[in-house]
């Protein structure tokens, strides 16, 4: 246990004279002034972000290794029930790890949960590279799940609860850019060791290495300065704002000011909520004594489904989460190459990297502009796109004579335009995928108060998995069931669906503080206030008068 865990919940500093000064004074902290994120937020986002890569490595790496183990595990071929079996434990495992290390982020902290996961990667990478049986590789990749669950919640988390808010989205989706590189990486070594014998070793055991180096490099790194003042460490907390504020050429008095700023908001947040909480304790009741406060604060998921903000936030990041994998796009990720090889490409491979690399260019294109653009508004602009790739890649498949055998095993040669027709179809919806429903999800924690903004995240993580685990179980026999033509038409009416959604419940998050975007969701979905608040705060900035 560490020793934060040890402190109270709510610092004893909170009762100091500055503290009620803090309350007096309603906090008022303007970011907008801020240029760009300083070198030190870049080295914490940086480290943080390699956790991305191990995620997207070890669920890239999977395609090429299946296909180049041949019958190096115990002994015989690898039959499909072990294919199945070794390719969805990881995602299983995924889901089962994220509530839990959900609970923990709360009480080890956000960067002890990190390094937690860069020993289940090494275990789990060196366990897989030097195993001997199928079920020894199960259980390998189980672990390396149990990581990848683990990874996939906490590090948006520990980056969203660091950087300032002009550059939150950016910030976090470095995290996404972690992850598509981390896949087209897992392609190109998978395809460099799949013609050496035993090649599939290094394959998994490589994975061992960045998490190796992550460990070091975050040994040097602070926690968040949101958790330290959640366990009362408030100073620590002051410490590392400064850090992160602070920088070449920056005004030392400014610095101090905008760091009390925040240090107040995030207090306040916490004030608001224990008082919400105390009072819901015994409704109606005049005093309520500190333990059931406590008890009150402590019981996150009571807050989470009772509070009607918090079940708001709950609910949009779940929709999100689930949406991200129900539109089909990792059934592309684990099956592109079987599906090129079905429709005559020669090398199919080689074409399936063009789906990696996609996915990796266009995550780019959402660093570039998810603060600018908003996250509604790049998805109510993305998932059209999604939904005009996978419609045209429906109507392709009706000209494409496929083998009337089971599909995902037999391949027939095609020629003529229309296998192109695809794979254009395909590039288009990926693209549309990464620029927003690839990674907009991933700014879940923002959705989230502090109170409970650790098990949140965890949970919509959860429905990320699951619903990974469905789309990959389902895919080859919605193929022969549905056929491609009805599969993809159904994952382009899922995308209509998201879009719906989205357009009537997820309000623009972009640019403002982790504490105000609480305040949105507190009396309903606040879709029509946040897009009105936007437009003014974006007219504000290119000098127009503000008509309110
Ligand atoms: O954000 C990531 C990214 O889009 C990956 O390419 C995808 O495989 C993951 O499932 C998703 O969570």
């Amino acid at each position: 246990m560490t020793d934060a865990a040890a402190e109270p919940l709510i610092s004893n500093d909170r009762g100091s004279s500055e503290e009620h000064d803090d309350h007096a004074i309603e906090p008022e902290v303007d970011e907008s002034a801020l240029v760009s994120p300083g070198v030190f937020i870049w080295t914490l986002t940086f480290c943080a972000g390699v956790s991305g890569l191990l995620f997207g490595y070890d669920t890239g790496v999977i395609s090429s290794t299946l296909i180049s183990v041949g019958s190096d595990l115990s002994s015989r071929p690898l039959s499909t029930l072990d294919k199945s079996l070794i390719t969805s434990c990881t995602s299983f495992f995924a889901l089962v790890a994220s509530p839990l290390t959900g609970v923990l982020a709360d009480s080890w902290g956000r960067k002890n949960v990190i390094l937690g996961a860069d020993v289940l990667f090494v275990v789990g990478a060196l366990w897989q590279a030097f195993t001997g049986s199928v079920w020894g590789m199960i259980g390998g990749r189980s672990v390396v799940g149990l990581a990848v669950g683990s990874a996939s919640f906490v590090v948006p988390l520990y980056i969203s609860e660091l950087s300032p808010s002009p550059f939150r989205g950016r910030l976090v989706t470095v995290s996404s850019l972690f992850i598509t590189g981390g896949q087209v990486v897992a392609y190109v070594v998978g395809w460099l060791f799949s013609t050496r014998a035993h090649g599939w070793r290094w394959m998994v055991g490589l994975g061992a290495l960045p998490a190796a180096i992550q460990f070091c490099l975050l040994q040097g790194l602070p926690e968040t300065p949101r958790w330290l003042v959640k366990v009362g460490r408030r100073e620590q907390a002051k410490r590392v704002l400064l850090r992160v504020y602070g920088g070449k050429g920056s005004d030392e008095r400014d610095v101090k000011n905008l760091v009390n700023g925040v240090l107040r908001r995030v207090q306040k947040e916490i004030y608001d909520e224990e008082e919400a909480a105390g009072e819901r304790a015994v409704p109606g009741a005049g005093k309520v004594g500190w333990r059931a406060k406590t008890a009150r604060i402590n019981d996150s998921f009571t807050q989470l489904i009772a509070v009607g903000g918090n079940r708001r936030a709950l609910v949009i990041a779940c929709m999100l989460q689930g949406f991200q994998q129900l539109c089909g796009f990792n059934s592309l990720m684990y099956f592109s190459a079987t599906i090129f090889s079905l429709v005559g490409f020669r090398s199919p491979t080689l074409t399936s990297l063009s789906i990696a690399v996609t996915n990796f260019l266009f995550t780019l294109v959402a660093f570039h502009s998810i603060d600018r653009i908003g996250r509604r508004r790049i998805l109510l602009w993305s998932v059209p796109i999604m939904i005009i790739g996978l419609a045209l890649c429906s109507l392709a498949f009706n000209f494409v004579a496929l083998p009337a055998q089971k599909a995902g095993v037999s391949q027939v040669t095609q020629g003529g335009i229309w296998p192109v027709v695809i794979l254009a179809a395909m590039v288009t919806y990926v693209a549309g995928y990464a620029v927003g429903m690839g990674n907009v999800p991933w700014q879940q924690s923002e959705l989230f108060p502090l109170s409970v903004r650790s098990l949140g995240s965890a949970l919509a993580t959860a429905t990320n998995w699951g619903s990974n685990t469905l789309i990959g179980i389902s895919f080859l026999p919605m193929m022969e069931t549905l056929t491609p033509v009805g599969t993809f038409a159904l994952y382009a009416l899922v995308c209509c669906g998201a879009w719906l959604s989205i357009w009537r419940i997820y309000p623009e998050t972009a640019g403002l503080s982790l504490e105000d975007v609480g305040g949105l969701l507190r009396d309903g979905w606040g879709v029509e206030k946040s897009v009105r608040e936007r437009r003014r705060r974006r007219a504000e900035r290119n000098g127009a008068e503000v008509v309110r």
